[in-house]
C-alpha cells in the first residue's frame, strides 16, 4: 500500500554534506503496524517526513495507494495529505485553543458545517477518551492527554495512515503504554495503518506487526522482532536491548575496594547474551555450584526464546566460589562486570 523506492537525501550545510537517506526501499501493507527504530541521526525523522513529503527525497519514489507522490503538484499533494494524520513528540497543539477547537481545525480548514464539526469532535473524543476536557485549554493537559488531543485532531478527516514521529517519547512509561493502547486501538477499530519511528524498544515491542531498523540512512533489516530478536541478526536491536545502564539500588553501601574482604560481596553486573535463559543461569549458580546470590535487579527482555538484558547479583560465596561463578559465565561468553562489593 505504502512503498518506499530508493529514497535518499542528502542535506548539505555550508561546505558539509550529509547523507541521511542511503537508497531506502520499504513497503507498509494496509492495515500494519510497522515500527522503524534506530539510534540518534540514524535518519528515522527524515524517512518518516518523506512518506508525505514533508521532507523531498532527492532521489527515489513514494507510491501509496498505487498514486506516485513524487509526481504530484502541490495542489494535489495537499489533497492527498488530508488522508495522511501525523502526530509529533511534542505533540504541536495550538495553546490558544481549546481541546475541541484544536480537533476541529482540520474540518474547519476543510470547510465543513458546523453541526458536522461538532458531531465528528465528540466522536472523536470519545474515542480518545477525553470528553471530559472538550473545553481545556492545553496548558492543563497532562503529556498524555495532549497527545490524546493530537491524535484526535490527526484522526479528523478520516485518515488511512497515520504518521507517528517519535509520539511517545516525551512521555512517562506508564503514559507511553496508554498511549500505546490507544494507537493499538485505532489500528484495529478503525482499520488506520500506523507507520512510527521509534527509538524505543518498548513501543516495537508492544504495538508493531513488523519492525524496520535504521542506521546511518540504510535500513538494515525489516521483519517480526521476535524473527530478528532469535536469528541473533542485528547489531542495532542488541545494542537496544542491552544498552540501558543498570543503576545501583541506593540502600547498598559499596566499598570501592578491589577484592572480596570477609565482610563483603562482589557486586556482579551480568549482561546475557541470548543463548540461555535467565531462570536457567541462576538455577546453575545455586543448585550445580551451591553459591548463593540475591538477585538485585532484573532488567530482562523475553524475546522469543531468546533472553536479552542484565541482572544484577550480588554473590554471596567465598572469593574463590564467586570467581568461579564469574569465571564460569565468561566461558560461555557471557559478560559479567564488578560494579563495587557491599556487604
Ligand atoms: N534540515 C537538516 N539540515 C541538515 N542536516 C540535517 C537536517 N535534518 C537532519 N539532518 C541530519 O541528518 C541526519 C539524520 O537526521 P534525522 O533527524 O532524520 O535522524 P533521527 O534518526 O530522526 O535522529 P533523532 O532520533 O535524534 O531525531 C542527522 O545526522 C541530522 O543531523
Amino acid at each position: 500500500m505504502i512503498e518506499l523506492k530508493n529514497i535518499s537525501k542528502t542535506f548539505h550545510q555550508k561546505n558539509k554534506k550529509l547523507k541521511a537517506l542511503n537508497n531506502v526501499s520499504l513497503e507498509v501493507e494496509k492495515g500494519e503496524i510497522l515500527g522503524i527504530i534506530g539510534f540518534s541521526g540514524a535518519g528515522k525523522s527524515t524517512l518518516i517526513r518523506s512518506v508525505n513529503l514533508l521532507e523531498k527525497p532527492d532521489e527515489g519514489q513514494i507510491i501509496i495507494n498505487e498514486i506516485d507522490f513524487s509526481k504530484l503538484n502541490s495542489k494535489q499533494l495537499a489533497k492527498q495529505r488530508k488522508k495522511i494524520g501525523m502526530i509529533f513528540q511534542h505533540f504541536n497543539l495550538l495553546s490558544s485553543k481549546t481541546v475541541s477547537e484544536n480537533i476541529a481545525l482540520p474540518l474547519e480548514l476543510d470547510n465543513v458545517s458546523k453541526s458536522e464539526i461538532n458531531k465528528k469532535v465528540n466522536e472523536l473524543l470519545e474515542i480518545v477518551g477525553l470528553q471530559d476536557k472538550a473545553n481545556e485549554y492545553p496548558k492543563n493537559l497532562s503529556g498524555g492527554q495532549k497527545q490524546r488531543v493530537a491524535i484526535a485532531r490527526a484522526l479528523a478527516n478520516n485518515p488511512y495512515l497515520l504518521l507517528c514521529d517519535e509520539a511517545t517519547s516525551a512521555l512517562d512509561p506508564a503514559t507511553t503504554q496508554s498511549i500505546l493502547e490507544l494507537l493499538k486501538d485505532i489500528n484495529q477499530r478503525l482499520n488506520i495503518t500506523i507507520f512510527l519511528i521509534t527509538h524505543e524498544m518498548e513501543v516495537v515491542k508492544t504495538i508493531c506487526h513488523r519492525v524496520a531498523v535504521i542506521d546511518q540512512g540504510e535500513i538494515s533489516v525489516v521483519g517480526k522482532l521476535k524473527q530478528i530478536i532469535s536469528n541473533r541478526e542485528n547489531d542495532t536491536i542488541k545494542q537496544f536491548i542491552t544498552s540501558k545502564k543498570m543503576t545501583m539500588p541506593p540502600e547498598l553501601k559499596i566499598q570501592n575496594t578491589t577484592e572480596q574482604s570477609l565482610d563483603s560481596f562482589p557486586l556482579v553486573e551480568v549482561q546475557l547474551n541470548g543463548e540461555i535463559a535467565f531462570e536457567e543461569l541462576l538455577s546453575i549458580i545455586y543448585d550445580e555450584y551451591n553459591i548463593s546470590y540475591k538477585l538485585l535487579k532484573a532488567d530482562v527482555e523475553y524475546l522469543g526464546k531468546s533472553n536479552f538484558g542484565k541482572l544484577l547479583l550480588h554473590l554471596k560465596g567465598s572469593a574463590v566460589e564467586n570467581n568461579t561463578i564469574i569465571e564460569y559465565l565468561n566461558e560461555i561468553n557471557i559478560q559479567t562486570t564488578i560494579r563495587g562489593y557491599a556487604a
